[in-house]
């Protein structure tokens, strides 16, 4: 599918709304709550596609889970009341989906065969599949468990002290949820800080996790206790409104309820740098995780360089960092971040190469891009690749171009973010 966007001289963004919310604390209240003794309820999902396949796998594990819109009840009756599933585990796009996934299956004494996607295809598995064999796990698959599609039997694990290669909260997450039923004690030791909405939420379901700087660890054998959880706005996909209301023209919007947890607010920190005009509001709640509500005015930006342990705390952002920065005066250089390479597609090359044919100057490095800006982006018939962020950046900037812009593959958005064309046509208004 391909969706065509008019844009007409002189359209600013104005309002005051909220996103969908957060697909990674939803993936991983559904997953808890699916292990947990007891009802979790679950307020504000994310129903974006990659999350419903998350509760579509937990279901074919015999697991009762009601949805209504964005509120979801779980009756889990934990980790030992999984059934081995009669049905290949499709996460079609979801890379959080398969990867968490691996480490709870890892517990459950059964087989289960796992696939995804072409992209899922693509990325690496075996950042996962390492550790858990090595604290006993049973998983092959292609090319000896790097790629999908993958078979796991779980089964008695032991603890391990690992410490990964990458800052990946995926493979600290597979790692911790394996510990939780492993004999002795499992820690994962990161190179920088990723996310840490697994930890947070395992505290809430009743666990004990224990944190030493980059080093976190877990007990064996602790179950957990449904609860409830409210899932504040996705950070992420406020991003690409974030930056939309700071290079449009004349613009002003406030994204309300958006979750700012520390370990995910890079992009604010580095916004604020290239000279952003933002205001983040937090709000006095009691949650597991800080919510704020953050305003926008159109601002003149600068180039900065982008890199070092800010890049996992911002990492799924680039993509609308780099249209951010062919609006700002100077170079802006994302670096370190050599792990775009494996998302939904290689977002240094997808974001080069579409930015490109819009008119941007800019160019692919090892390890990230060099942007030259400020540059007039023109309309042009551009490809997502099936990738959701890819998709919604390219959006943003059509609001740059005058004229008709149309994203092939569209359809990708859904992934993270169903309602975001209708979103943005209700931000759009004519200059008055
Ligand atoms: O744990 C998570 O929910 C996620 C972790 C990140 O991936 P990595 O763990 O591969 O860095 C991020 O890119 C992804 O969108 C969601
Ligand atoms: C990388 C992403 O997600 P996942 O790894 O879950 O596919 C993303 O949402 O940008």
């Amino acid at each position: 599918m391909s969706m065509r966007l008019k844009t007409e001289e002189g359209i600013r963004l104005r309002g005051t709304f909220s996103v969908p919310g957060d697909k990674s604390i939803s993936h991983r209240a559904v997953m808890f709550g699916s292990i947990a003794e007891g009802t979790t309820s679950i307020h504000g999902l994310l129903t974006g596609d990659d999350c419903l396949r998350t509760i579509d796998c937990f279901q074919k594990m015999g697991v009762q889970i009601e949805r209504d819109g964005d509120y979801v009840e779980i009756r889990g009756k934990g980790i030992d009341g999984l059934q081995e599933p009669k049905e290949i585990l499709d996460v079609r796009n979801s890379g959080t989906t398969i990867r968490l996934l691996l480490g709870i299956l890892a517990n459950a004494p059964f087989h289960a065969c796992v696939i995804g996607d072409g992209s899922i295809a693509k990325r690496p598995m075996d950042r996962v599949v390492q550790p858990l064999l090595q604290m006993g796990a049973k998983i092959d698959g292609r090319e000896n468990g790097r790629f999908t599609p993958l078979s796991i039997r779980g089964g008695t694990l032991t603890g391990i002290d690992y410490v990964s290669p990458v800052a990946s909260a995926q493979v600290k997450s597979a790692v911790l949820l394996a510990g939780l039923r492993a004999d002795g004690v499992t820690s994962v030791t990161e190179p920088q800080m990723s996310r840490d909405h697994t930890e947070r939420m395992l505290r809430l379901f009743g666990c004990n996790v224990e944190e030493d700087g980059l080093k976190k660890t877990i007990k064996g054998n602790q179950s957990l206790r449904g609860t409830t959880i409210h899932v504040p706005g996705d950070v992420s996909s406020a991003a690409f409104f974030l930056v939309a209301g700071l290079i449009v023209p004349n613009s002003e919007l406030t994204i309300q309820n958006v979750g700012i947890n520390p370990t995910r607010t890079g992009i604010i920190e580095v916004l604020k740098e290239m000279g952003a005009d933002i205001l983040v509001e937090g709000k006095d709640d009691h949650s597991i995780e800080p919510v704020a509500d953050i305003t926008v005015k159109t601002s003149s930006l600068k180039g900065i360089e982008i890199g070092g342990d800010v890049i996992p705390r911002l990492i799924d952002e680039i993509p609308i960092i780099a249209l951010a920065a062919t609006q700002a005066d100077g170079v802006t250089i994302i670096k370190d971040a050599a792990e775009l390479k494996v998302k939904e597609t290689n977002r240094i090359d997808t974001v080069v190469k579409e930015l490109s044919k819009m008119g941007a100057q800019i160019e692919a490095t090892d390890d990230g891009m060099k942007i030259y800006g400020p540059s007039k982006l023109r309309p042009a018939t551009v490809n997502s690749h099936g990738d959701h962020r890819i998709g919604m950046m390219l959006a943003i900037a059509s609001c740059l171009a005058k004229g008709e812009t149309v994203i092939e593959n569209n359809e990708a958005i859904g992934i993270s973010f169903p309602r975001f064309f209708e979103q943005l046509k209700q931000l759009k208004h004519a200059n008055t």
